[in-house]
């Protein structure tokens, strides 16, 4: 009788390779952001990732920054971690103690939005803002609040 394969990925990898597939939708010229939500029992809850908001015509939107608020994408871009919260069909009790992995660590409004649904753990490939003020809030955010973090990486 053969024996079973051995040589599979993780769940870690698997659940950042399901962020990663969700980044590559992103129309963000810049910052593609993917999420993927993975509860207690490595089961795959949601994914979602930076975009407008689905009425709003992503081919008809202002894809940069600006000095005018009106015209900046900051202002009106739904985040990767909001996307995959709101994205989800089922009760939001599922939520508690999940994990969710992100392909940069989380801005501080979606530090917030994260800790209120519950979940228990960050998994982040990317920080590419460290040390920003945002990201130290972000930080601070999770810390207090008792969310977990962690950096992992896709090389082999
Ligand atoms: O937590 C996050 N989640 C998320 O989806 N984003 C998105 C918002 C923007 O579309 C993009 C950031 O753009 P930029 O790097 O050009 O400032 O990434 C950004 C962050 C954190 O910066
Ligand atoms: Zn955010």
């Amino acid at each position: 009788m053969p024996g079973k394969r051995e040589d599979v990925i993780s769940w870690d990898e698997f659940f950042m390779r399901a962020a990663v597939a969700a980044s590559l939708r992103s129309k963000d010229p810049n910052t593609q952001v993917g999420a993927c939500i993975a509860d207690t029992n490595n089961r795959i809850l949601s994914v979602g990732y930076n975009g407008t908001p689905s009425a709003l015509n992503d081919d008809d939107f202002p894809w940069g920054t600006a000095d005018d608020p009106l015209h900046d994408k900051h202002n009106y871009v739904i985040h990767a971690e909001a996307n995959a919260i709101l994205n989800y069909r089922g009760s939001l009790k599922d939520m508690a103690g999940a994990t969710v992995y992100v392909t940069l660590f989380p801005c501080h409004e979606c530090a917030k939005t994260l800790v209120q649904a519950g979940i228990g753990e960050v998994v982040y490939l990317d920080d590419k803002y460290c040390g920003t003020e945002d990201n130290l809030i972000s930080k601070n955010i999770l810390d207090r609040c008792g969310v977990t973090y962690r950096q992992v990486s896709l090389d082999a």
